[in-house]
């Protein structure tokens, strides 16, 4: 029974904590509760005549209200208490977790963040000068200060999104944090909300339950989406939610493997004035379920202000106070600088940031971020006298326990609000065994990941898919480009492939080919891969998934429409130019379309997963400027082409493609070419292999070299992907 008072106990401090002296008890194997007494601390005089608890109909849940002498309710809502601590209340067989709140402090010592100029080499700068500081778990941390101070350099630097050129020491708990463990305790949300396209609401929370949660750990999504107000928008797709929305959509997500540490960059940027504060009242929920929660914001409105916890303001790198909200204008008072009244706090200490000597100043007085401004009671230390003390005397089973538990009322009606508008939990509404799996998902210390790499590469496969099939406007303009492309390259070349005086149109027409490949598969994933990057480097870091899946995936998905289109492609052109049709050679002629498209698309994928779309528009058509060069270099010279010249034309996957084409049109057999003229020099197909050198080659060295070149830049697209991850 000794497991239910420490819960007991847990509950009312984090009561405490919320501000809120109300609590609400959950004891399913309680037989009947005898008294509820609250006494003052000092002198052990009872506070409130002795309340006998009206559900003794044990296995309900039950609330208490807590009366003052004369009867009037001092408490009158029960709070929506931390999902994680009812869920150890009433789950007798988390007695291991239950002695060990789960709480994350985060600290950081001497934290640098040293940014190095691409323009003037080997100059670098300090946007994070050597801070330190500490965010507790149950508050609501706000970094504050000027644009350009710091602020998402630093919530950067803390949460690990960015770890190059970062120095100090960070810690958990008081113990330096292994980052891989840490990640997987803690989320990232970045100021754009990353969001998966072409998904429904329900579908993005099933994926993540997917990826995030291990087999028979059931999410409650539903309870979620209702507890951040999505439930009605479940089946909306996320691309058509409010700005709002899609902002709690990112929480939602991230919520869903119960993470206890929330980084969230400018959660308000873009939001209209309700839903700002709707946005941080949730934060402010998450961070009373015993959360740690700290997110930058640009300067807030006072009412805003007040509603975080802590703040803490950096400028030029510096800190320049740390500590409670309210404890901020008493602390600048004490130093002379007077917030004049009905001005916003927030916006004095940013007027400040003005003038250097202030700066400095206030960063020497919190010892940059050393010294912590507080005006609350701590619930962890000993209680001042004007606490009070709770006693619950309950029955079990085979047995009678009773708890006293120390509480302050100071804060009873600041917190109403919040904890009238959420009087349902999470824990409270999920099945017992899948709540236990659930919220055990957070206690397990690992350095993997909760899925397998096989389940993680079926789930976002699945994934891809679905939004390929989705984005049907993308399909039929590639359907249409395709065969209107196959249709012009059959009128312009029809039925010249079987003249024999058409030598020239036909090596035009293999170019030809192999440059509709190359072109149209490079220049897609150059303009869009840039933003899903964000998006994956995202949930890769709030480690949804591995890498390697992640990219297996990736390939495999786009096959099936690649391939498809292409073929398409490849059947109306081969019959409309007049290729005499053979089954190795029709078959040879797509798998040389479906090659050349494969390494341009790996090419394209390469660009974009290391270069924004503005610099990769650029760059994606000058590096297939080299190879196309290479392509159509020496045909009317062949046999003069130096050695040195032939193997470095060996390198572009063009000319490879060419070759390959030329010897499957012209080779395999081929009877000689009709002829209408008098004398058909290239009438015999080996003439023209022969006059371009290249009839020893073999059509299966071409695709060999040319599946070589795949490999080698889809390598290098996933090492491109990597830094960008690791930077
Ligand atoms: N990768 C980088 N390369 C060069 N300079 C950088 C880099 N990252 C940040 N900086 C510089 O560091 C300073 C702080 O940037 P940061 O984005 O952290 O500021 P901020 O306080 O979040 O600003 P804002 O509120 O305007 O977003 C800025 O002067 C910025 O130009």
């Amino acid at each position: 029974m000794r497991l239910k008072i420490v819960a007991a106990e847990q509950v009312v401090r984090y009561a405490l904590r919320a501000g809120s002296a109300c609590v609400k008890v959950l004891a399913r194997d309680v037989i009947r509760v005898d008294r509820v007494q609250l006494y003052h601390c000092t002198g052990g005089k009872p506070y409130h005549t002795e309340r006998s608890a009206q559900c003794a109909a044990a296995r309900e849940t039950l609330s208490y209200e807590f009366f003052d002498n004369n009867h009037n309710i001092i408490v009158q809502y029960c709070a929506s208490l931390s999902i994680d601590l009812l869920t150890h209340f009433c789950t007798p067989d988390f007695s291991d977790i239950s002695e060990k709140p789960d709480k994350m402090d985060l600290e950081f010592r001497n934290l640098t963040y040293t940014v190095h100029s691409r323009i003037l080499k080997g100059t670098s700068r300090q946007v994070v000068k050597g801070v330190n500081g500490r965010f507790r778990s149950g508050q609501l941390v706000a970094i504050m200060g000027p644009s350009g101070a710091g602020k998402s350099s630093l919530l950067n630097a803390i949460s690990g999104y960015r770890s190059a050129g970062v120095t100090g020491e960070l810690l958990v708990n008081g113990e330096t944090r292994d980052e891989h463990s840490f990640q997987r305790s803690s989320c990232y949300i970045t100021q754009e909300d990353l969001l998966q396209p072409l998904l429904t609401v329900r579908e993005a929370m099933d994926v993540a339950a997917s990826l995030k949660l291990p087999r028979g750990v059931k999410a409650p999504s539903e309870e979620i989406l209702q507890e951040l107000g999505l439930l009605d928008h479940q089946h909306t797709r996320t691309d058509q939610l409010s700005g709002g929305q899609k902002k709690r959509l990112s929480i939602a997500l991230e919520l869903v493997n119960n993470p206890p540490v929330f980084f969230l960059d400018e959660p308000t940027s873009g939001l209209d004035n309700v839903t700002t504060v709707q946005c941080v009242k949730l934060l402010k929920l998450l961070a009373r379920q015993g959360r740690t929660v700290v997110c930058t914001i640009h300067q807030p409105a006072a009412s805003l202000f007040e509603l975080f916890d802590q703040a803490y303001i950096i400028a030029d790198g510096l800190c320049i106070y740390q500590g409670d909200t309210e404890a901020m204008v008493p602390h600048l008072t004490s130093l002379g600088l007077v917030c004049p009244r009905h001005h916003n706090p927030a916006d004095f200490i940013i007027e400040l940031t003005e003038t250097q000597e202030y700066i400095q100043m206030l960063s020497q007085e919190i010892l940059n971020g050393t010294l912590y401004k507080s005006t609350k009671i701590d619930a962890s230390s000993e209680p001042p006298a004007s606490t009070m003390q709770l006693k619950i005397c309950y029955q079990t089973d085979d047995n009678v326990a009773e708890t006293e538990i120390v509480l302050s009322t100071d804060k009873c009606t600041y917190m109403k609000e919040y904890t009238a508008a959420s009087s349902t939990t999470l824990a409270s509404k999920m099945s017992k065994d899948s709540s236990v799996a659930w919220m055990k998902m957070q206690k397990v210390e690992t350095r993997g990941y909760p899925t397998t790499y096989f389940q993680q590469f079926a789930v976002l496969l699945t994934r891809m898919l679905l939004q390929i099939s989705r984005n049907r406007q993308a399909l039929w303009i590639q359907t249409i480009h395709h065969i209107g492309c196959a249709i012009l390259v059959g009128v312009c070349f029809f039925n010249m492939a079987n003249d024999g005086t058409q030598m020239f149109n036909h090596l035009k027409m293999c170019v030809g080919l192999i440059i509709f490949f190359a072109y149209t598969q490079i220049m897609v994933p150059v303009l869009v891969y840039p933003q899903e990057v964000k998006l994956v480097k995202k949930e890769h870091f709030n480690r949804w998934y591995n890498l390697i899946p992640y990219y297996g995936a990736l390939t495999v998905s786009k096959l099936p429409v690649q391939v498809s289109l292409n073929i398409i492609f490849c059947s109306i052109v081969y019959f409309m130019v007049g290729v005499p049709y053979a089954h190795d050679r029709f078959l040879t002629f797509c798998l040389i379309g479906n090659v050349v498209s494969l390494v341009s698309e790996g090419v394209g994928m390469a660009i974009g997963s290391v270069f924004s779309v503005r610099n990769g528009c650029a760059i994606g058509p000058a590096a297939i400027a080299p190879f196309l060069g290479l392509a159509i270099y020496g045909f009317d010279f062949a046999h003069k082409i130096p050695l040195m010249m032939n193997i470095v034309m060996k390198t572009s996957f063009i000319r490879c493609g060419v070759v390959a084409m030329v010897l499957t049109i012209f080779g395999f057999g081929r009877e000689p070419l009709e002829c209408n003229d008098v004398y058909c020099h290239f009438a015999k197909p080996n003439v023209l292999l022969q006059y371009l050198d290249i009839e020893r080659s073999s059509v299966w060295f071409e695709i060999f070299i040319m599946i070589f070149i795949m490999v080698s830049v889809r390598f290098l697209c996933f090492m491109g992907l990597r830094w960008r991850f690791a930077t």
